[in-house]
């Protein structure tokens, strides 16, 4: 049946709409949009004060199946997913067995296709195991789907074998993901390196163990000619590193996590709060400050939650004991209706660039307009929603979120992925 969405201000860079009109769909697609549409037969419903946009993607999320459910499965991640307004994820390898070869990327893409809540886009693994020693079979994942590769969770410890990785990928087409992670330097790091960790008493996780990597991987990038995505960036300095590699014109992208722009590391300082406990650490509030002037003046591609559930009892250890993470998907979009929209950082339109278009675009999928003939995958979101941040209220199976009893403005209402409701008025459809 066709669907007309009334009254919504839409939102979409690409096409350049910033106002009020109505959506048409028929078929999965959008068939009109305009004012006053009238359908003969749809179903009507009034998005009056709501905002449209083109469906929300996260490129950087870890669903955790298969292997270890007792945190996510593909099924409550997507859930979440659907909750905070997304229309599809980039699923991270970092499963058990590791999904670094089709039969595993098939895997995720059967369960997601039967019980998914949005689209489900796998990313493989760049090497055996996530060792970092040996080539994945990235030909047979491309032909069962998978969108681009990581070993996210760990760096490539060896340059040479980097190299490698980007050669090989190269020919495939996909963009290789990096987590920029120096071993020498991080060692058993916990968190920032600097004042906190000296007063917390915890071992130092320095910016340089990120950045040397960002800046070698930046090298390999130039001799290669491999597209790179640097993911979960944290520090100023990493962030001037992509500034100079993208004019120079390298193919370079890179992506923030809300944790990373909206909490410093002196959210630490006297809690030991364990869902604070992320890779790579929450950093100082001047990082803060730089990675948020990054998404202002674009050197930031997107913004990404790294949505990394744990159980409870996993993050109920001592500190250093505890997994690193956070969960994201359900307070990503009202973080950044409150933090940046609402403060008057960035506008609606950038809003849409760095969580709808840039992780389409990297990812190379097929773009999404609020126009005739696009695929109608669409978030409605409101923007005057007032509410506050509580575990219970997520349909994650995990509750290690840090911005737990955060009041927010803003919060998606409904979503649709192909012209299918998954949320309708708040309420993940069943
Ligand atoms: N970000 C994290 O702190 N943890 C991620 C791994 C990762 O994204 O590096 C996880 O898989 O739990
Ligand atoms: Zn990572
Ligand atoms: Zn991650």
């Amino acid at each position: 049946m066709a669907l007309l969405l009334k009254n919504a201000h839409i939102v979409d860079p690409v096409v350049e709409l910033d106002g009020v009109a109505d959506v048409l769909i028929e078929d999965g697609k959008i068939a009109a949009v305009g004012e006053g549409l009238k359908a003969e037969g749809a179903e009507v419903r009034d998005m009056t004060g709501k905002y449209l946009v083109p469906g929300l993607v996260d490129m950087h999320v870890h669903l955790r199946e298969p292997g270890f459910e007792h945190k996510e499965d593909i099924e409550s991640g997507t859930r979440a997913a659907a909750h905070g307004g997304f229309t599809g994820v980039c699923a991270m390898p970092n499963t058990d067995p590791v999904c670094d070869n089709g039969v595993a990327v098939g895997y995720v893409r059967a369960r997601a296709a039967e019980v998914g809540k949005c689209r489900v886009y796998p990313a493989g693994a760049m090497s055996k195991g996530l060792k970092g020693e040996i080539l994945s079979e990235m030909g047979d994942m491309v032909a069962q789907g998978a969108v681009a590769f990581t070993d996210d969770g760990r760096g490539v410890q060896d340059s040479g074998m980097m190299r490698r990785v980007m050669d090989y990928g190269k020919m495939f087409g996909k963009v290789m993901m990096v987590h920029c992670q120096d071993d020498g330097l991080v060692g058993a790091g916990q968190v920032n390196e600097g004042v906190v960790s000296t007063r917390l008493g915890l071992l130092g996780w320095p910016a340089e163990g990120e950045e040397i990597e960002i800046a070698r991987d930046i090298a390999l990038c130039r001799l290669t000619g491999c597209p790179l995505h640097i993911q979960h960036i944290t520090t100023a300095r990493g962030l001037d590193l992509v500034r100079a590699a993208k004019e120079e014109g390298l193919p370079v992208t890179c992506e923030v996590t809300p944790h990373h722009l909206f909490l410093s590391e002196d959210a630490l300082d006297g809690t030991y709060n364990t869902s604070l406990k992320v890779n790579p650490p929450l950093r100082t509030q001047a990082d803060c400050d730089a990675l948020i002037e990054g998404v202002a003046d674009g050197s930031i591609d997107c913004i990404v939650t790294d949505h990394a559930p744990h159980a409870d009892w996993e993050k109920a250890h001592e500190f250093e004991y505890a997994p690193f993470g956070m969960t994201g998907l359900e307070t990503s979009l009202a973080l950044v209706l409150t933090n940046l929209v609402g403060k008057g950082i960035i506008d609606y339109g950038k809003m849409v660039d760095v969580m709808a278009i840039a992780p389409r675009e990297i990812l190379g999928l097929e773009p999404v307009k609020i126009a005739e003939g696009s695929v109608a995958d669409i978030t409605v979101f409101d923007p005057t929603i007032e509410w506050t941040v509580d575990g219970e209220g997520f349909e994650s199976k995990a509750h290690n979120s840090g911005f737990i009893g955060a009041a927010l403005t803003g919060r998606a209402t409904d979503v649709y992925v192909g012209g299918v409701a998954t949320m309708v008025d708040g309420k993940v459809v069943d």
